[in-house]
């Protein structure tokens, strides 16, 4: 409750000032990393509405202001303080611009999983958090019906594209990764960002745009722009952001260079409905068929098409090739990993040969990857929500209208009571787990649970994660089939690089590669 008018009518009371907190906009969950403006000099006296959350790093606004000023750069330590001190209940994290609420009982994760879009709601959080309306276009947030074919057409579809899907990869390691006699070093990053941009995109627009590189590097590009982008809007005070955001988005620009490659195309196909209807004699099995077969109105020109694909590509591309980098990083610091893994992608691939089965048979390479997220993973928090309304859990934690909240997610994957020994890396810490009476089709990649969060969990969890699964472990297998493979500094995993929520790994390292010789 604002006291803006009772700070004039009356006397501030005692208890006024107990439940007060001075705050610079009648914003209930901002706090004051972000640069004061004229408006925020309107100082008024709010209760605050997060008394009964404890605040990491303290809540008067000296504290929240410097702790929200490390949470780029210290985000993870600010976040384990919190899940040690605060074990199992709910605490807050000051940003730029709002208090984290973060969540890490599984009651609590279950509860958010569970509570309604329109009480807690991911995609107001997403437009929040990247800015998709300011920077990427309205529509995109008005009509998911591009969310909806990644969880339905796109992963339905996987064993028939599962074909293109290898060999799309294997060229693409192929021309990536030079298969040389002697040790060769590699930087590798950027490299494993183009062979998921050229994989995934012969599955989203196939042959032949799918290996033009000047395609790609939008698609690539966009990613980018928009995570600088998100950065600089984040740091500015909230009534600015709308007007500067015109002004910085690339996104038109990134249309009309993808537009260039993705136009013909989209043209012949819509010619072709037209001359033939949907379902035209050699239709081909893509995800810009699946676009075409839905979008109506102003969604079928071309530029809304174009910015759909480059969308799908941005949670694409560097979510899975950021989780390949963190993967192959353990793999060629603890070479020693390579055998086995070797033994168990050849035994399948004679039995199964290169389909999807086989990579579900794969029990220690799906092991090796989801260790890895547990471990790694790409973001500090995920799950995360806006709350368009109160929200009280059932223990009666109350959380205001207006807050985000998020599951803990890099403390609960490295918590000892959950993984044991969960500040070590075990390639096959989950094999073991499934080899174990009835536990076969438990632990998976790509399944979710209260406890392994990394592609978040319930029905907003990544519906990507599927078709990400085969891709990564199709590049794994081929990648451990044809090269041996160290580190650059032998046996040393480069250290992950926290920035903001972000776990990113070391994008400046070299791997070395070679032949096969065993
Ligand atoms: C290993 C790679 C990937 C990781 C680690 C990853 C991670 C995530 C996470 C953490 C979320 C948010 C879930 C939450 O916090 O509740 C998410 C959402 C999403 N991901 Fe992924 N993702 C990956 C690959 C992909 C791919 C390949 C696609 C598309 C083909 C994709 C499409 C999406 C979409 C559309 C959403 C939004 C879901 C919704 O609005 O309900 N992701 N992903």
């Amino acid at each position: 409750m604002y006291l803006l008018i009772g700070i004039f009518s009356r006397p501030l009371r005692e208890k006024d000032i107990e439940n007060a907190r001075c705050d610079i906009l009648p914003d209930p969950q901002r706090t004051f990393g972000s640069i004061p403006t004229l408006g925020e000099a309107f100082i008024i006296f709010k209760r605050d509405p997060y008394a009964h959350i404890p605040a990491v790093g303290g809540a008067d606004i000296i504290s929240s202001y410097l702790t929200a000023r490390k949470s780029y750069s210290h985000s993870r330590e600010l976040i384990s303080e919190g899940y040690a001190k605060y074990k199992g209940g709910l605490f807050r994290v000051p940003e730029n611009d709002r208090w984290n609420i973060i969540v890490s009982r599984p009651d609590h994760i279950e509860e958010v999983r569970k509570a309604p879009d329109n009480i807690l709601s991911f995609s107001d959080f997403t437009n929040a958090e990247f800015f998709v309306k300011e920077l990427m276009g309205p529509t995109l947030t008005e009509n998911e019906y591009h969310i909806d074919l990644v969880r339905g057409s796109l992963t339905k579809n996987l064993s028939l594209l599962f074909d293109d899907l290898r060999e799309e990869v294997m060229l693409a390691m192929e021309d990536n990764i030079p298969l040389t006699d002697d040790w060769t070093s590699v930087y590798v990053f950027p490299k494993m960002v183009e062979v998921v941009a050229r994989a995934s995109n012969r599955i989203f627009v196939g042959l032949p745009v799918c290996r033009e590189p000047e395609f790609l590097q939008v698609n690539i590009d966009y990613t980018m722009d928009a995570n600088a982008n998100r950065d600089i809007l984040i740091r500015l005070p909230i009534f600015l952001r709308p007007l500067v955001s015109k002004f910085l988005t690339t996104v038109p620009k990134s249309i009309a260079r993808a537009s260039k490659h993705l136009g013909p195309i989209i043209q012949e196909r819509l010619n072709l409905i037209d001359e033939y209807g949907p379902d035209y004699p050699d239709k081909p099995v893509d995800y810009l068929s699946w676009l075409l077969d839905l979008a109506t109105g102003d969604e079928r020109r071309i530029p809304q098409l174009t910015n759909r694909i480059l969308h799908i590509n941005f949670a694409a591309i560097h979510t899975s090739s950021m989780s390949f980098t963190h993967a192959l990083y353990h793999l060629a610091a603890e070479p020693h990993y390579l055998q086995p893994l070797r033994e168990e992608i050849e035994t399948v691939i004679d039995e199964e040969g290169w389909t999807k089965v086989a990579m579900t048979k794969m029990h220690k390479l799906d092991s090796f990857f989801r260790e890895s997220q547990r471990y790694n993973g790409i973001s500090l928090l995920t799950l995360s929500r806006i709350a368009l309304k109160d929200f009280t859990f059932s223990d009666g934690t109350f959380i205001p209208k207006g807050s985000t909240i998020s599951a803990a997610t890099y403390s609960i994957h490295r918590d000892d009571e959950k993984y044991p020994d969960g500040e070590k890396f075990d390639g096959f810490r989950f094999a073991r787990i499934r080899a174990q009476e009835g536990q076969n089709t438990s632990h998976q990649f790509v399944n979710t649970s209260a406890d392994y969060v990394p592609f978040g969990h319930g029905k907003h969890a990544c519906p990507g994660r599927f078709f990400a699964a085969n891709e990564l472990k199709v590049m794994m297998a081929y990648l451990i089939l044809n090269y041996d493979v160290k580190m650059e500094n032998e046996g040393v995993r480069p250290p992950n690089v926290a920035a903001a929520l972000a776990c990113i790994p070391d994008v400046t390292a070299n791997v070395m590669f070679r032949r096969r010789r065993s």
